[in-house]
């Protein structure tokens, strides 16, 4: 049997509609969303996504600011732009883009960042609230990429709840983050952190009843290795040249053939990364409605 896929792109479209209402009720009080991005360097994968969520931006009706730096920007320059971003009232949250150049200090940056402003919910006052807050209603902007695979698999129906979930990888941006969101008492999952230097990542994998990949190793979750009827949540972004095309590709971390053994399987492209973006939008969003309480 081949699992059934967890569209990434529709519940994205699905959220991108619901939002158009919401930033239509902020426009009747005379508020406008703008969401800024502070994008250091050259790199075109960076450039891209930077793109993509401007482009975004506009489909929904919130406004834009950017700030593009040269690569080799000091810390100065980037601290200016940072503090362009905190004044700038039209700007009312919004990311820096990773990874940041080699030498450029992320923490340091991140934490400059005016928290009521964090539009992708990595300042650590905003994390410090997901540790606190297990039991209340969360009023602060939350990581996107946890938030987007959350929201992925929920809205595709299949609950969380009591269920044994596996993270594989420690990142800033997904692994570190996400068993936060997972264990709070409106999800009820249970989360084991794995991650390269895990021991018996296999033992751990064959236990899970919901498995994501978020190492950025390719195939580091092997088919043979999965429940059947689990669900297989692929965040990884590697690149490889496809044979058959001479075409760069992605290439997730869950092998292509669990989708044989499992219940579930985000696609990828195609699953969490839409996610991604569609939550930035959501916090963005909430932000501005917070704001004009
Ligand atoms: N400040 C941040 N930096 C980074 C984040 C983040 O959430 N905040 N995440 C990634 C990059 N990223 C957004 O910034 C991102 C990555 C991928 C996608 C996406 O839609 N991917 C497509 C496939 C694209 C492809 O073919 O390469 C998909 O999955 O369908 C959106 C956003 C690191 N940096």
């Amino acid at each position: 049997m081949t699992a059934q896929i967890l569209d990434g792109k529709a519940a994205a479209a699905a959220i991108k509609e619901e939002l158009k209402t919401r930033v239509a009720a902020l426009a009747d009080k005379g508020v406008v969303p703008g969401l800024g991005t502070l994008l250091v360097g050259e790199d075109p994968g960076s450039q891209w996504y930077v793109a993509g969520k401007h482009r975004d931006c506009a489909e929904v009706g919130i406004s834009s600011i950017r700030e593009d730096l040269p690569g080799d920007a000091s810390e100065a320059d980037i601290i200016a732009a940072i503090e362009r971003l905190n004044d700038n009232p039209e700007c009312t949250g919004y990311i820096v883009q990773l990874p940041l150049p080699k030498g450029v200090d992320t923490n340091k940056i991140l934490e400059l960042i005016d928290p009521a402003k964090d539009a992708d919910g990595l300042h650590p006052t905003n994390l410090g609230r997901l540790v606190l807050r297990v039991n209340e209603e969360i009023d602060s902007p939350l990581p996107c990429t946890p938030a987007g695979i959350i929201g992925l698999i929920e809205r595709n129906g299949v609950s969380l709840a009591g269920k044994h979930v596996v993270v594989v990888g420690r990142g800033t941006t997904v692994g570190r983050s996400i068993g936060l969101l997972l264990t709070r008492r409106a999800v009820n999952a249970t989360v084991t952190l794995t991650h390269t230097g895990t021991v018996d990542l296999e033992g751990h994998i064959r236990q899970a009843d919901v498995v994501i990949g978020a190492a950025g190793v390719p195939g580091i979750v092997k088919a043979e290795w999965v429940k059947p009827g689990s669900v297989l949540i692929d965040v990884g972004v590697s690149r490889a040249t496809d044979p058959e095309t001479g075409k760069s590709k992605v290439v997730g971390d869950v092998d292509p053939a669990a989708a044989e053994v499992a219940g579930w399987i985000s696609p990828n492209p195609g699953g969490v990364g839409p996610m991604t973006r569609a939550f930035l939008l959501e916090n963005v969003v909430a932000t501005a409605e917070r704001n004009s309480r």
